[in-house]
């Protein structure tokens, strides 16, 4: 066991099925693990002879090529159940805290008073939803697609003793039943308060039993403050599944289904029918947005809001918080009766225009087949709407803080009917502006004074992928017995996008990078790219932006303005091309990949710092960062190893600590086989990675900096021909040169050196100077000394019969002599030149 678990957590990654099997004296127990960690486990029998060869194949479902056996267990069903453990905790390696795994157990397994350990364990661990199943589930009973929350709905007939819902429950089942039920006593009580709900509401309802049948079936959840201790106690491990962290008093559960969602109250029959059909009209506007089951801030937030509770809510990008607010307020609006001229009940506020538009097509969508009126507020709308029933006429406004105040301030706004106020983005709409801007102009002013045009009694909602202590700290100032609400890992970048830091060395890198990313849209003729950013007009914008949603744009430049929010599908990658000014703004940049896409970000040795935080961001998302970011002007280096216990990564982050460093490496690379960059092991080398040692599925990483580019080329190069991908600058990367490597500081005792040549070259230049000074002397006075000769009659051979070893010398002199041969006067000269030779 020990042996099997060491072997997953240290190679298999799931990313392909992976079926785990166990045999032992006839029974063989098979655990399926798909990717996205839905683990579907079941048990069967074979007989003894075939015990090793049958492995069961159904439908594709068991890959048997990649199946493990383990026979080290005494009995079937602790083997089973020993598999599922180790199957679980695969998962959790693959997967960490997201994995939401659907254990069904048969009921041969819950019989054994030895399993109830290993039971109570998965059952207590909120990333596992367990199921027990009775009688041992026939292979065809289980698909692919079998889910935690399909599950419970199996056990929960059999358990409180068949109450006629699917139909055909035997005798023995229900006994296997009741057996699982003991079981869990004091564990999980669900199924039967589930059964005793279903069998109320059936006797209350009547004509809908269908429907509530159907709820049943789901899941238990519902009102909590009448729940019983089991019922909650349910009620925290579906949220502790989701991971949905809730606080404040007496906390709604959450939905599991839409189906479950609740009609709005009403005070008449009329307004009774009417909500009826508002929530039917609303149910069939979710079910046409193909969406099958709400997200965990939708279970959470909706039951809250729909209560009248304020909210605070914190979820990733992309996780479906419009429809979260959204749907409450369709609810609260009641039916389509009570609607008509009221006067705007419903404030929507957002920070730019771009996402009030966004969000008014989601209440369209969402209120379509009621008379709802929604409206995004426009300076043309203000203006057009004057002397027309005004803005009173819609029932949802939905705008920027700037916009509302400035209609307020005009009187064409009033907003004393308001009866949900939502802040998105509520962060941002917190914002108290830069340095010098005028306080009235900051979104936390304007927030607070639409706040108080509004009712007192007006419900609040405050949502954001980032919610800082700061903004905590003022949203309950501004909510009354909140419930907060928060999924995930608080303030994380939504961990289903594929993170990427891009080194590219200096800010020209980036755009090598850029074409490098966008090397796919670059081979087609023509790229359609557009720009949007503040100063272009709103007109300009509403266009670029239509463009790039049909798909008539395929890249889109723009700033921050379009950071926060903006859904757009099938955008599958976000450049970071300047560095975000913070983590906040990172996150929700990277946000606008929707759930699925890549974000690339790029910087260069002047980003080191402002890195850190982003750096934090996916340190929080599991995302491995192996780089050596932290500390860029020493040879610092990070290593990441992914089968934490906890199914999270677990990081080492070093500086100069080289020496720990080695022997925390040698743990890493001998003891659970992940690859470590070879330059922990040799400091003083350059920095080089390589990946013999990563196994066959491993992830070699190679840390370099600006010193290395050179070393970096060849090795570059052996990455390629290995099949992985390079960037293409590091393949052509050139030397550096002399100057950028002065530029760059690489060498400062050779400049040194570089230097103190320098300085040679100057003295020797002067003693040169001085010499050639000095022979100029030499050569005048031996001109001067043969002139006087020439005056004395002297001839060519006189002159040979000169001074004995200045014989060529003379030579040469003499014939240069000969120049002014014969001439007395030029001699005479001569000899008055040599007074005025310092001169020259
Ligand atoms: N229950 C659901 N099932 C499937 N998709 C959903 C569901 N609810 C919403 N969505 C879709 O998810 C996408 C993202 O939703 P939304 O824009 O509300 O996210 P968000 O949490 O507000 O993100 P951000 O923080 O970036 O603003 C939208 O396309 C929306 O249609």
């Amino acid at each position: 066991m020990d042996e099997l678990l060491g072997s997953i957590s240290g190679g298999a990654h799931f990313k392909s099925q992976k079926t785990l099997q166990a045999d032992k004296g006839g029974s063989k127990c098979v655990g399926l693990v798909k990717p996205g960690a839905v683990l579907d486990f079941f048990g069967t029998r074979a007989p003894p002879n075939d015990a090793h060869k049958g492995k069961r194949k159904r439908g594709g479902s068991v890959d048997a090529s990649k199946s493990l056996h383990m026979q080290t267990l005494e009995q079937n069903c602790s083997t089973a159940l020993s598999i599922c453990t180790v199957a679980l905790r695969a998962a959790a390696h693959t997967n960490g805290s997201r994995s939401h795994t659907a254990l069904s157990l048969c009921t041969e397994l819950t019989n054994l008073p030895s399993n109830r350990t290993l039971i109570r364990i998965a059952l207590n661990d909120p990333r596992y939803h367990v199921a027990c199943c009775a009688p041992p589930p026939q292979p065809a009973a289980h698909t692919n697609g079998a889910r935690s929350h399909t599950a419970p709905a199996a056990a929960a007939p059999r358990s409180d003793g068949g109450g006629g819902s699917s139909g055909g429950s035997s005798a023995s089942e229900e006994s296997d039943g009741q057996h699982a039920a003991e079981l869990f006593q004091g564990v999980r009580l669900a199924a039967p308060a589930a059964a005793a709900k279903r069998k109320r509401r059936r006797g209350g309802q009547g004509g809908a039993a269908a429907e509530v049948e159907e709820l049943g079936e789901a899941r238990p959840v519902t009102a909590v403050a009448q729940a019983s201790a089991a019922e909650k106690e349910e009620i925290a491990a579906f949220r502790r599944r989701l991971g949905i962290k809730v606080e404040g008093s007496d906390v709604p559960a959450p939905l599991a289904e839409f189906s479950q969602l609740p009609a709005a109250k009403t005070r008449s029959a009329a307004a009774a029918e009417s909500a009826a059909h508002a929530r039917g009209a609303l149910l069939s506007a979710i079910e046409a947005s193909d969406w099958t089951e709400p997200t965990p801030v939708q279970m959470q937030a909706i039951p809250a809001m729909a209560e009248g509770r304020d909210v605070l809510a914190a979820a990733p990008t992309g996780s479906g918080k419009t429809a979260a607010y959204v749907i409450p307020a369709l609810m609260l609006l009641g039916g389509d009766a009570v609607t008509k001229g009221e006067g705007i009940r419903a404030l929507l506020l957002a920070p730019t225009r771009e996402l009030a538009a966004q969000i008014h097509r989601e209440v369209e969508r969402l209120a379509a087949g009621r008379k709802l009126k929604a409206c995004v507020l426009s300076k043309a709308l203000v203006a057009g709407s004057r002397g027309q029933g005004g803005l009173a006429k819609n029932d949802i406004l939905i705008c920027t803080p700037m916009r509302a105040v400035a209609a307020l301030r005009s009187g064409a706004l009033t907003l004393t009917r308001v009866r949900l106020v939502v802040l998105d983005e509520a962060d941002k709409l917190f914002d108290a502006g830069r340095e010098g801007q005028a306080p009235e102009d900051t979104f936390i002013a304007q927030v607070d004074e639409l706040l108080a045009a509004c009712p007192s009694t007006a419900q609040r909602a405050l949502f954001s992928a980032t919610l800082g202590p700061h903004v905590k700290e003022l949203a309950t100032s501004v909510l009354r017995d909140p419930v907060s609400i928060s999924i995930g890992t608080p303030n994380a970048g939504a961990s289903t996008i594929d993170q990427k830091l891009v080194f590219v060395g200096r800010e020209e890198g980036k755009l090598l990078a850029i074409r490098q990313a966008l090397f796919r849209e670059l081979v087609y003729d023509g790229l359609n790219v557009d720009a949007i950013h503040a100063d272009r007009t709103p007109e300009q914008r509403a266009k670029v932006i239509a463009k790039f949603r049909s798909g008539d744009l395929w890249v889109l430049i723009c700033t921050d303005l379009m950071g926060r929010g903006i859904d757009f599908k099938g955008v599958n990658m976000v450049i970071n091309y300047d560095l975000p000014q913070s983590a906040v703004a990172y996150v929700h940049r990277i946000g606008r990949t929707g759930r699925t896409g890549m974000a690339v970000t790029l910087f260069t040795e002047k980003h080191m710092v402002a890195m850190r935080s982003i750096i934090s961001v996916l340190l929080q998302s599991s995302t491995a960062i192996p780089l050596n970011m932290f500390n860029f002007n020493c040879c610092a280096v990070g290593f990441c190893r992914l089968c934490g216990q906890d199914g999270h990564g677990s990081y080492a982050l070093y500086g100069e600590d080289m020496d720990t460093m080695r022997s925390i490496a040698n743990v890493v690379l001998f003891q659970s086989s992940t690859c470590v960059p070879l330059n922990i092991f040799n400091f003083n080398c350059c920095a080089v990675g390589f990946a013999g040692r990563a196994g066959r599925t491993g992830t070699a990483v190679t840390l370099f900096t600006e010193k290395d580019m050179d070393a970096m080329r060849s090795i570059a190069n052996v990455v390629k021909l290995s099949g992985c991908e390079v960037p293409e600058w590091m393949l052509s990367m050139k030397r550096l040169s002399s100057k950028d490597k002065r530029r760059l500081q690489v060498s400062a005792p050779r400049r040194t050196q570089i230097e103190t040549v320098s300085k040679y070259d100057k003295k020797q230049a002067l003693k040169k100077k001085k010499l050639a000074v000095k022979q100029k002397l030499h050569r005048r006075r031996e001109t001067d000394a043969q002139g006087s000769g020439d005056r004395g009659g002297a001839s060519e051979t006189g002159a040979e019969a000169g001074v004995g070893n200045g014989g060529p010398v003379r030579r040469k002199w003499g014939k240069r002599g000969r120049g002014g041969k014969g001439s007395a006067e030029q001699a005479g000269q001569g000899g008055k030149n040599r007074h005025s030779e310092p001169e020259s």
